[in-house]
């Protein structure tokens, strides 16, 4: 549960989520709701009775109770982070703002520990899925290569044959978001590792793919 902010204390301490506490201060920085782009950010100017009046780096002025205001990460590394949990807050608007920041680079993957969130690039990115790309994702340790849907299926495969016992992938999103052509990648790499080994004729590949 999220605490009221305390107007007793001289530095308004928040907590986060997450429970960490967090200081807000006048010249911090900010992340501020807003109905257009989901959370716009900017710096605090003033902190009255549980409320501060923030200057949004769009130039608007406007006043917000400290529960609802997260802090910025500053010193953000400006191409994102490939794991969000080396994010130093992780917040909406932070988990929100290095995803924003990836897709912009055409990173449509990005781990939060060993699950993988993709975003729908609505556009060919053929490079991702060639067979050379499959060949690097074959075997190689978690994380060890940027995150990719390929890397998933190889540790669930991996721990299938290791266990011995059958494996799941779960794929989950809106509609649009891109589930069935995730779960045909999926697919592909899975027959990719099956092999070649072909029976009536057809290849694993051919048979699991239905081409
Ligand atoms: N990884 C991707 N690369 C390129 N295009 C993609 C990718 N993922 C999704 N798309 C594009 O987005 C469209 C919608 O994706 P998809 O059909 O996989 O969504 P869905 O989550 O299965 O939707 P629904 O739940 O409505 O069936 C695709 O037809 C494709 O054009």
């Amino acid at each position: 549960m999220e605490p009221e902010p305390n107007d007793d204390l001289k530095l308004e301490e928040i907590m986060t989520s997450w429970g960490t506490a967090v200081n807000i201060i006048v010249g911090s920085h900010v992340w501020v709701e807003d109905p257009d782009v989901a959370w716009i950010d900017g710096e605090v100017k003033k902190i009255t009775n549980g409320e501060a009046e923030i200057e949004r780096t769009d130039g608007k002025k406007v006043v917000r109770k400290l529960s609802t205001i997260y802090p910025k990460d500053v010193e953000a590394q400006a191409a994102g982070v490939d794991d969000m949990t080396k994010l130093s807050y992780l917040h909406e608007p932070g988990v929100l703002q290095n995803l924003k920041t990836r897709y912009e680079l055409n990173e449509i993957y990005t781990y939060t520990g060993n699950i993988l969130i993709a975003i729908n690039p609505f556009q060919k990115l053929p490079h991702l899925y060639d067979s050379h790309m499959m060949q690097q994702y074959k075997g190689a340790p978690f994380g060890e290569l940027s995150p990719h849907v390929f890397a998933i299926a190889d540790v669930a495969y991996r721990a299938m044959v290791h266990e011995g016992k059958s494996n799941s992938i779960l794929v989950s999103g809106e509609s649009g978001a891109g589930k069935t052509e995730t779960t045909k990648m999926l697919m592909r790499y899975l027959a990719f590792l099956g092999g070649r080994a072909a029976t009536e004729g057809r290849t694993v590949e051919q048979q699991v793919l239905g081409v």
